[in-house]
């Protein structure tokens, strides 16, 4: 049976751990460490599809959660699917929904059997478990489709961690025996084991063993410190199989990205870029810049001098910063186009650097410039 997604193997950077890669799906390929703008109700939030291209997005992620209570996956099912529903016709990775629950919605109660808990919308009372999070994938027709899990808080003790991953390793078997369209539709496991060694080896062990095309590490980005995410990277990338994508959940940061490809990492999603926009902070290669700052009041200069976008090419500061103050919806869009276009370009500088053997040296002189080595 021919596999959705395979992953092909490029190249090893000399001087890091990091690796170039394509993932291939049945909408197009990937080139990888790839950047993924998130889309959690079928749309980046105020970008077209074309415009998404034109920045050479390759792929982006929505959430089962959200389109499960709004407007209901049967709805998209009947419009042939979310590539079709929101003229997409790239590559679509759904996240399962466990994560949402447990960040969105106030009450929900957790057993062997799923979750329940309440709309955040409207209080209705409902519940996912492995094989609901897999019709509701199957029916918006995802590329690439996460196993149901449990994200366990940050911090959790020991016990918990333990009994959380041995039930999400039961609930990636539950999504393997309900997977009805393998070959469409790649399903990927995701490592948990919150910040204990040990824990994730446990979870990377079990869910390997089952042979899945892609595996994400989860359970990080919830709180814990950069280090403590980096270490556990450092434990858990090694035990991944290397002819399959690895896909590290909610993350992240400029350096975080840079950091998690030099561990192995292939795969990032992150709503920073589109959610920091809507409050005009803005992702720049000197560091963060936030436009209603009075100080931009007169400048008639791009947001970043070193930045190729639509917005940094057309638009001053002063006049970005003049929408943000007024609310307009243009503004609003235009400090977006930039931020997914610095870190889609972050991540094609990322690729380069692998490819020419200097991504250390390329951290280095990012983290120079963009003022992280003051803290
Ligand atoms: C911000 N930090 C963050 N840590 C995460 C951990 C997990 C985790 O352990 N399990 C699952 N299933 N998802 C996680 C997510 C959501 C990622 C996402 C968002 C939107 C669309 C598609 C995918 C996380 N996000």
């Amino acid at each position: 049976m021919t596999a959705a997604v395979t992953y092909e193997p490029i190249k090893t950077c000399k001087q890091s751990g990091a690796r170039l890669g394509r993932v291939h799906t049945p909408h197009g390929v990937i080139e990888t460490p790839a950047f993924m703008p998130v889309g959690t109700q079928a749309t980046v939030k105020t970008m077209s599809p074309e415009e998404l291209k034109t920045m050479d997005a390759q792929i982006i992620l929505s959430n089962t959660y959200h389109l499960f209570i709004r407007p209901g996956h049967d709805i998209v099912k009947q419009a042939g699917g979310l590539h079709k529903f929101m003229n997409w016709d790239r590559p679509i990775l759904t996240d399962s929904g466990g994560f949402q629950v447990f960040s969105l919605s106030n009450m929900r109660k957790i057993t062997e059997e799923g979750v329940t808990f309440k709309s955040h919308l409207n209080g209705d009372k409902l519940f996912i478990s492995p094989e609901v999070a897999m019709e509701i994938q199957n029916a918006l027709g995802s590329d690439i489709m996460m196993a149901f899990d449990e994200c366990p808080p940050y911090p959790a003790d020991y016990e918990y961690v333990k009994k959380s991953l041995e039930r999400t390793t039961r609930w990636a078997e539950r999504c393997l025996q309900s997977h009805s369209r393998p070959q469409d539709q790649a399903l990927f496991a995701i490592i948990q084991g919150g910040m204990y060694a040990d824990l994730r080896k446990l979870s990377a062990e079990q869910l390997t063993s089952m042979d899945f095309p892609g595996y994400a590490i989860g359970g990080l980005s919830v709180g814990e410190p950069k280090h403590m995410m980096y270490e556990m990277l450092e434990q858990t990338t090694p035990l991944m199989p290397a002819n399959k994508p690895r896909y590290l959940m909610g993350v992240g940061s400029p350096d975080a990205l840079i950091e998690g490809s030099i561990r192995g990492i292939d795969m990032f999603d992150c709503v920073l870029p589109t959610r920091i926009a809507r409050n005009g902070t803005c992702m720049t290669s000197e560091g963060r810049l936030v436009i209603r700052n009075a100080k931009y009041m007169t400048d008639f200069g791009p947001l970043d001098p070193k930045c190729s976008c639509y917005t940094c090419q057309n638009y001053s500061r002063a006049y970005i910063r003049h929408l943000i103050k007024a609310d307009e919806t243009f503004g609003i869009r235009l400090t977006t186009v930039h931020n997914l276009h610095f870190l889609l370009q972050l991540m094609r500088d990322v690729r380069e650097a692998i490819m020419e053997d200097r991504l250390l040296d390329f951290r280095d002189s990012f983290f120079a410039s963009y003022g992280l080595n003051d803290n």
